[in-house]
Formats: C-alpha cells, structure tokens, sequence
C-alpha cells in the first residue's frame, strides 16, 4: 500500500507551525500521497534534491503549484522561466541570469548600503523599539528594487499584495486565495503596465531586459513576462528572507556577536537563515513519465509537492537542523532552489539582505524580540505579519 496521509499542507494550521507535519511526512516515507488534493509529497533532502534536479522527469511547464496548465486554463501567462523547461526556459534566463550576476549587482553596492544607513537612521530616530518586520524587512526591499527594475513611482503599493496572491496562487482555491481575487484586478492590470517598455526608466533590469530583446537574444513579446517575473518574484520573497535573518539574529545573541565580531559571515548569516526558515516553503512539479520516488511509482501527468522547508531542516542531512548556527556550511540547502531553475535573483536577495543587516551592525550593540511576533500566513511563503523588536546602541 502507498504512504497515505490526509494532511492539508496548505491549511492554517499547517501553515502556521508546519515544522512537526514536516517530521511526520519525512518519516511516513520518501513520497507519501496526500489524499486530500490527489498529489504527491516529498520532505527528505534527497528526495527534494534529486526531484528539482530531475527536470526531465519532473516538469515545471504544466505549473509549479497545484493546477496543472495541461488541464486548467492558468490564473495568468505562464511564466518564460519558473513555469518553462528547455528549450523555451533557456534564453529568458540567460537573460536575466547575466542581468542579475554578482558583476552586474556590484554597481549598485554603494547606492544600497547608503539607502540602507539612512533607513536604519531614520528608524532608529523614532527610538528603540519598533516593528522589524514594517519598518525593515518590508521598508528596505520596497526603497532598492523597484527602482532598481526601473518601474514608475506612483502606486508601488501594489507590489506586495501582487506577489502575496502570485505566492498564495501556487496553493489551492481556498480563502487565501478566493478572498483577495475579489479585489487583485486593479494590482493585476497596474503590474501589467509596469512591464510596459514605456513605463521603464532608461536604465533599470527593466530597461536592459527591453535592450535584450533589440539584440534579438529574446523575442519583444517575451520582454513584459520578463520584467513580470522580476516584480513577482523579487519583493515578497526578500521582505520574507530579511525577515527571516533579523529573527533569527534576534533569537541567537550569541550569533549576532559573531556577526559583530566578524562582517565577512554576513552572506553566510543570510544563506543559513533561508536554509532555517525557508521563506519560499514548497513547489510542484509534474511528472513527464512513471516516476520512482522510494517504494512508490508515481503514474505519468501526476503533481508532485517539494517541501523545501522540511528539506532544509532533515537530519538525514542537516545536524542539529533547528539550530541557527554561523559555524555550519549551508551550502547545498534548497531554500533558493536547484538545479535548472535554481533562483536566479539570490544574489539580489543576497545584497539586499547583507547591506541591511551591515547597516544595523554599525549601529546597533543587540537586538531582541520585544514580544511574541505573529506569522503571516500565504499558502507557499512563510514570513513574518509583525516582528517586535528593541535595540540598544
Ligand atoms: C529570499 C529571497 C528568495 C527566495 C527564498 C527565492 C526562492 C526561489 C526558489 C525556491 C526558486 C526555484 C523555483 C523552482 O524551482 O520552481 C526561485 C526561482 C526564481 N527566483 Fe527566487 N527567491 C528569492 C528572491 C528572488 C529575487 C529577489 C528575484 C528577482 C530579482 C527572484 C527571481 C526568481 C526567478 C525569476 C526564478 C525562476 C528561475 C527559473 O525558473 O529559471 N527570486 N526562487
Ligand atoms: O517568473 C515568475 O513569475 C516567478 C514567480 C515566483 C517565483 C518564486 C520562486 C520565487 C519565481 C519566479
């Protein structure tokens, strides 16, 4: 008999402490089938691991959430990367891989660590105690990366209810979805215009994903979805990441002195916290052909649910995983992905969080949680809805 469970991974309570469904799952078995959507999951690192490599056998063009586009019209045009395998997926992220490079991101390092102390200043003018969550995490990736793809300033207040329904729309139709949809038209079409050649400045990712298209290296139509992915993809998933690290340094003191004490752990600091907290929780993938995942055969067209949150944190894989610990090496952790698809905006992510967090080490002696912090809740992201903080300097 296959491993069965009636778990629902996208139900509040799952969402709200997922970490002990997580052990259960990993433990059932390496796949186990989830009876309530008729797909699919798998928890263990190798499993996850050897699934997002396995492009071939484990699709992302028939959809990375529940609904499968061979079946189901989707909510909106697929996108030219995350929702593409090969051959269509590979020049729109050469595209954006060479766009979003280390090389290319250093140009903007002065602009962000400036933007990132006068943040920090400003909000540490209002005193000692405020919400790390609104006044940091979603302050600073709101002030760098819309101007960075270059789109116009009015009405940049629907960016994070945009990617919240895009991230909750992996999921299925329950109330995180249903309830925003009645009112996620005017975001949809203002995001649209976003992408627009007209309404980018002359200089951002928007702008050089156009120029990319004048060198013939994607095609004019496929410019907008590109911009589109940028906007969906590189906003609510770095509020939730920086959240992630400032928690973490807020409940490790002892971490925080090793960061004050040495800079140069900062990406590290950054990577361990989305191996820990895994802000992008779980993906789909669909199988192309019989696939075997431990003891179970999986039939072809089949869904398939990557948890890449209990991945991160399997013994099998990880020692003492729950620990937030800047002496171990998180490198080959999920929380960006892997393989082919593996996210190619980290780098982004990653200056983001670092020039943020630099800019607190300067200023600030300690950080704690001045009270419990309460999560938001979406059907694939897990974040922070506020996060209590105080200093001392
Ligand atoms: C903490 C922040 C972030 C996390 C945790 C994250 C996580 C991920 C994950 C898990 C994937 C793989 C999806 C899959 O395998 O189906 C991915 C892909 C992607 N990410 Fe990120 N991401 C983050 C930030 C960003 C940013 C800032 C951008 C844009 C600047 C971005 C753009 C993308 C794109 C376009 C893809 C699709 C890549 C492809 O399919 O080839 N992400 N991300
Ligand atoms: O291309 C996109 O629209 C896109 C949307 C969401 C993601 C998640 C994984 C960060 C990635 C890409």
């Amino acid at each position: 008999t296959v491993p069965t469970s009636d778990l629902d991974p996208f139900s509040a309570e799952f969402l709200e402490d997922p970490l002990v469904f997580h052990e259960e799952l990993r433990e059932l078995a390496p796949a186990v089938y989830l009876s309530r959507y008729d797909v699919h999951a798998i928890a263990r690192y190798d499993d996850v691991h050897r699934a997002l490599i396995d492009w071939q056998s484990l699709q992302s063009g028939a959809g990375v959430g529940l609904s499968n586009f061979t079946h189901e019209k989707p909510w909106r045009p697929p996108s030219l990367l995350l929702e593409a395998d090969p051959p269509r997926h590979d020049s729109p992220r050469a595209v954006l891989e060479r766009l979003l490079s280390p090389r290319r991101l250093r140009s903007m390092e002065s602009d962000w660590r400036s933007d990132a102390a006068s943040l920090v200043d400003d909000v540490l003018s209002r005193g000692d105690e405020f919400d790390a969550v609104q006044s940091l995490a979603e302050a600073f990736p709101l002030r760098v990366f819309p101007d960075a793809v270059g789109i116009g300033t009015e009405h940049r207040e629907h960016l994070l209810p945009y990617g919240d329904f895009a991230f909750n729309a992996f999921g299925p139709r329950n109330e995180r979805v249903t309830e925003p949809a009645k009112t996620i038209g005017p975001t949809i079409e203002w995001i649209a215009s976003q992408c627009l050649r007209e309404n980018l400045t002359e200089t951002g990712f928007g702008a050089q994903i156009w120029a990319a298209a004048d060198r013939g290296e994607i095609r004019p139509e496929q410019a907008p979805l590109m911009v589109r992915s940028l906007l969906t993809a590189g906003v609510d998933t770095t509020v939730t990441g920086i959240a992630a690290v400032l928690h973490a340094v807020a409940t490790h003191p002892d971490q925080w002195e090793r960061l004050r004490a040495d800079r140069s752990l900062l990406p590290r600091a950054f990577e361990e916290a989305v191996r820990l907290e895994s802000p992008v929780q779980t993906f789909f993938r669909t199988t192309t052909t019989e696939t075997r995942i431990g003891d179970t055969v999986i039939a072809p067209e089949r869904k398939v649910l990557m948890f890449l949150g209990a991945a991160n944190r399997d013994p099998r894989r990880w020692d003492d995983p729950a620990r937030f610990d800047l002496s171990r090496d998180p490198s080959g952790h999920v929380g960006f992905g892997m393989g082919l698809h593996q996210c190619v905006g980290q780098h982004v992510a990653r200056l983001e969080a670092t020039t943020l967090l630099d800019a607190l080490l300067d200023r600030v002696e300690s950080i704690e949680l001045m009270g419990p912090p309460r999560r938001h809740l979406n059907n694939t992201l897990r974040g922070w809805e506020t996060m209590p903080v105080r200093v001392s300097r």
